[in-house]
Parts: structure tokens; C-alpha cells; sequence
């Protein structure tokens, strides 16, 4: 039996706090409807050749977001796909942008504590030292996930492939995700 395929109509924003499961479900999304999925920390990592918290850590916070925002730039220009946005996309305003004016923000949800008990290596991000720490960025963030969420999706006891099925859901309802063929 042929499966159905899907096309995007608009470049689908996976963002939220790390350890929430973007990078994750963005791969299942695009796997189980035939489409192009991007990770913006994959993208730098092989663009630069180091991994997104040595990258963090070299150019710093205001360099590692004009990355991620070029990197978005890119994205966007292409055919519209899955991107799973590094957590800390929406601290950049060009970023912010972007999501807000060129495609759908799925806004996935995890508590601070949910996302260091996923988090097995901690040192492969940053803020991760402590627990206040990893709070307090969480804190910071939140208000803007939700300023620019069109939905948000509780990932919270739910699998990553649960996740998927009911982002896929959300998606065809919003008309955003289009069976292409059967
Ligand atoms: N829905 C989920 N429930 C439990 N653990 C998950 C879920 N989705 C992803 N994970 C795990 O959490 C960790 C971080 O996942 P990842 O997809 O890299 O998140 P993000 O890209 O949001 O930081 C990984 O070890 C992954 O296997
Ligand atoms: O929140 C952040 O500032 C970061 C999140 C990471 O992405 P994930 O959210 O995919 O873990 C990655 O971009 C980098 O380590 C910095
Ligand atoms: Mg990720």
C-alpha cells in the first residue's frame, strides 16, 4: 500500500526550550510525511565545523544568534520544510522575525526540570552547570516562545513519535501540511 506524502505550504518552526524534542520529532515529521526536515544547530555544526556548544562558546551569545539567524535566512528561501530551531533562537530579535513572519511556530513545551532528567550529557549544552541556571534561562524564554507560538504542543509523557502524529494533525487542520498524493 502507497503511503500518503505530504508538501508544506509555509517552513513549520519547531521551537522551544532545550531538551523539549525538536530535533527529534522534526526527523519523525519529516520521515513519516516524505518532507525535507533542517536543524539549525546541525546546519552550523557542519557549516563550521564544531558542535553547536563550541560554537556557543566561541562566538558567544550575540555571535552564535546572528549565526542561527543567517542560518534561518537560509532555510526560509528554500522549499518549505520541518526546522528544528536550537532553543535559544528566539533570544535573537532577527530570528524572532522570521518565525514570526515567514512560517508556523509549533511552540513544543517541557519544564526545566523534564528537560535535564532528558538531557543525559549535560556538558553538551550550555547552562547546564546548574539547575538555577538552566531555570532561570528557561524563565527568560518562555514569554517569548509563547509570543510567538501558533500552537503549542505539551510534550510532556508523550514519545517523540506521539508528538509527531499530533503536530502532523494540527498541520493539515491549519492547512499547512497538503496530502500530495496517495
Ligand atoms: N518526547 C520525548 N520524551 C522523552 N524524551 C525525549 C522526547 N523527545 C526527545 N527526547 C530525548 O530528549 C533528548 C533531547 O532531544 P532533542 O530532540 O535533541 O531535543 P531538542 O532538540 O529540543 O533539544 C534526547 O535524548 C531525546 O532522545
Ligand atoms: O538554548 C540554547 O541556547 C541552545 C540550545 C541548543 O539546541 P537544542 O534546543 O536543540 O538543544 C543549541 O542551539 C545550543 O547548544 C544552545
Ligand atoms: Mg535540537
Amino acid at each position: 500500500m502507497e503511503r500518503t506524502l505530504y508538501t508544506l505550504t509555509r517552513p513549520v518552526f519547531l521551537i522551544g526550550f532545550m531538551g523539549a524534542g525538536k530535533t527529534t520529532m522534526a526527523r519523525r515529521l519529516a520521515r513519516e510525511c516524505g518532507l525535507i526536515c533542517a536543524d539549525t544547530d546541525r546546519c552550523m555544526e557542519r557549516k563550521y565545523g564544531m558542535s553547536a556548544k563550541e560554537l556557543y562558546e566561541q562566538a558567544g551569545e550575540e555571535g552564535f544568534r546572528q549565526m542561527e539567524a543567517e542560518t534561518l535566512e537560509e532555510f526560509v528561501q528554500g522549499e518549505p520544510r520541518i526546522i528544528a530551531c536550537g532553543g535559544g533562537i528566539v533570544m535573537g530579535e532577527r530570528s524572532r522575525e522570521i518565525i514570526r513572519t515567514c512560517g508556523f511556530a509549533v511552540y513544543v513545551h517541557v519544564t526545566a526540570d523534564e528537560s535535564a532528567e532528558r538531557i543525559s550529557n549535560h556538558d553538551s549544552r550550555p547552562f547546564f552547570h546548574s539547575m538555577e541556571s538552566v531555570r532561570s534561562v528557561n524563565q527568560v524564554r518562555v514569554p517569548l516562545y509563547e509570543e510567538l507560538a501558533d500552537v503549542t504542543v505539551d510534550s510532556s509523557s508523550r514519545t517523540s513519535g506521539r508528538m509527531a502524529y499530533e503536530v502532523k494533525d494540527i498541520l493539515v487542520k491549519e492547512g499547512i501540511l497538503c496530502p500530495v498524493r496517495k
